[in-house]
C-alpha cells in the first residue's frame, strides 16, 4: 500500500507530460484509450511493467492496451508446478541464449514465447473487464487487414482451422484488472514443443495443469502477417473500437483520446519497477511458489540384493516438496530387501530435508554419502538420485 502512494505522487508529474492522468477523479465520464508498446524484450521486465501498471495506474477513465514481445521464454501460471510444465533441464540449451523460465501473476497454463509471438494486455477498471470484447478486437483486426477468420473457442482461446493461435489469462483485482493473451504469428514451433515437452515424472499435485492444444502460427495462413505489422493493426483496431462504459447501468459509447506510446520500462519512468523485476527473477518466486507436491518412483530391486525373490521387490521413493524445498523423503522397502539385512541409510534421507528440490540437493546427497557405501545403500542412493534427476 505504501508503495502505491509513494509511486503515485512521483509518477503523476511524469505521466502528465505524456497526457496520462494518474488517479483521475471519479467525476470524469469520458474514457481515454492508449496503446503502450514496451521497448523491452525481457520477460521479467515486461511482467514487472504489467504489474507496475496494474498496481499504480488509475484505469477508471483511461483504458490501456499494452503490446509486448519477448526473447525465448516459458511463462507458467501463478499456481503451477514448473517441474511438471517445462523441460527445465533442457531450457538452457534449446536456443543459443537459452530459454528463460518465468512465473506470472495471473492464473492459467504454461505458454512459450519468442519474437514470433505477440502479447497483448488489456487493462481496465475491474467493472469494465471484458475478455470477449478484447478478443473481438483482435479477431476484427485480423479480418480487416488480412481477411483471416479467427474463432473464439469455449475456453476463450483464439483458434484458426481448429488449432490454437492465442491463449488467455487474467488478473482480477480491485480497483483494476487485466486480461492478457498471446498471439502466435511466426513462433519457432520446434523450440516451443521442446521447451514444454514433459514425460510423466510421477508428480502428484493440485497445482493448475496446462491444457495442451494443437497450435498454429498466423503466418501459416498468410505469410504477409508479421509481428511488426500487428502492433499497428491491433493497436488501431483497439483505438477505433469504442470503449464500453457502464454509465446509467447500460452500455454507453464513451469519448476517447487516441494514441500510441512507446514505453521504456525503467525506474525513471516507473519508480520501483526494478524491485518488482528483481522479485520476479528470484528462485523463491519462480520455484518456491510451487504448490505442495509429491514425486514418487518405483524401482525393481536386483535379485542379488534380495533374500526372498518370490515376493514383490519394488522399492518406492517418495519426496514431499513444499515451497520448492524437500520436506520429507519416504522409502517403501520391499520385504525381500529388509530380510537381507537392509535397514535404510537414515543420513541419506535426512540430509535432503530442507534443501531446494534441484540438482543442488542431489550434490548434497552425494557429498553426505561419502566414499564408502554398501551395495544396498548404493542401490537406494541411485534410486533417490534418479528421482532427483527426472525433473
Ligand atoms: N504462445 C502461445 N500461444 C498460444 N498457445 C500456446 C503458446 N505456447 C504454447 N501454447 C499452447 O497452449 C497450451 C497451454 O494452454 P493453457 O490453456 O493451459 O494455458 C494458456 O493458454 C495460458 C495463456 C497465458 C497467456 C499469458 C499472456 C501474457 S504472459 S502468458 C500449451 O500446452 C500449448 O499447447
Amino acid at each position: 500500500m505504501a508503495l502505491v502512494h509513494r509511486n503515485v505522487v512521483r509518477v503523476s508529474a511524469l505521466l502528465a507530460r505524456y497526457n496520462f492522468r494518474a488517479y483521475s477523479t471519479p467525476a470524469e465520464k469520458d474514457i481515454k484509450k492508449s496503446v503502450f508498446i514496451s521497448q523491452s524484450k525481457d520477460i521479467f521486465t515486461n511482467l514487472a511493467l504489467e504489474d507496475w501498471l496494474y498496481r499504480n495506474f488509475d484505469f477508471t477513465n483511461h483504458h490501456v492496451l499494452m503490446l509486448w514481445q519477448n526473447d525465448p521464454c516459458v511463462v507458467i501460471g501463478r499456481h503451477q508446478n514448473p517441474w511438471l510444465e517445462a523441460n527445465i533441464s533442457e531450457l538452457t540449451s534449446i536456443t543459443e541464449n537459452g530459454v528463460q523460465l518465468a512465473r506470472r501473476n495471473s492464473g492459467g497454463g504454461t505458454v512459450f514465447h519468442d519474437q514470433g509471438n505477440l502479447n497483448m494486455t488489456f487493462f481496465t477498471a475491474r467493472n469494465h473487464y471484458n475478455r470477449k470484447y478484447n478478443l473481438e478486437v483482435i479477431k476484427r483486426a485480423l479480418f480487416r487487414e488480412y481477411g483471416v477468420k479467427l474463432e473464439i473457442s469455449s475456453r476463450e482461446d483464439l483458434t484458426l482451422r481448429n488449432c490454437k493461435v492465442s491463449g488467455t489469462a487474467a488478473k482480477l483485482g480491485r480497483p483494476s484488472a487485466y486480461h492478457h493473451c498471446t498471439l502466435l504469428v511466426s513462433a519457432n514451433k520446434l523450440n516451443l514443443s521442446q521447451a514444454l515437452q514433459k514425460v510423466d515424472v510421477g508428480i502428484e499435485t493440485n497445482a493448475t495443469k496446462s491444457i495442451k492444444s494443437k497450435i498454429i502460427n498466423l503466418c501459416e495462413e498468410d505469410p504477409k502477417i508479421k509481428v511488426s505489422s500487428l502492433y499497428k493493426v491491433v493497436g488501431w483496431e483497439y483505438l477505433r473500437t469504442r470503449a464500453l462504459s457502464i454509465k446509467d447501468g447500460g452500455m454507453e459509447l464513451a469519448n476517447q483520446q487516441k494514441g500510441f506510446q512507446m514505453v521504456n520500462p525503467t525506474d525513471l519512468w516507473f519508480p520501483g519497477i526494478e524491485e518488482i523485476r528483481t522479485n520476479l527473477q528470484t528462485w523463491n518466486w519462480r520455484f518456491g511458489k510451487t504448490p505442495k507436491f509429491t514425486i514418487s518412483r518405483s524401482f525393481t530391486v536386483p535379485d542379488n540384493l534380495l533374500i526372498n525373490t518370490d515376493v514383490p521387490d519394488d522399492l518406492k521413493v517418495t519426496m514431499i516438496v513444499e515451497g520448492g524445498k524437500i520436506m520429507d523423503v519416504n522409502l517403501f522397502v520391499p520385504p525381500g530387501l529388509v530380510a537381507s539385512g537392509f535397514t535404510g541409510n537414515v543420513n541419506v534421507i535426512t540430509s535432503l530435508v530442507g534443501h531446494r528440490f534441484s540438482e543442488e540437493a542431489l550434490d548434497n546427497l552425494e557429498w553426505s554419502l561419502g566414499a564408502l557405501i554398501s551395495d544396498k545403500d548404493k542401490f537406494v542412493t541411485d534410486c533417490v538420485r534418479q528421482v532427483m534427476q527426472s525433473v
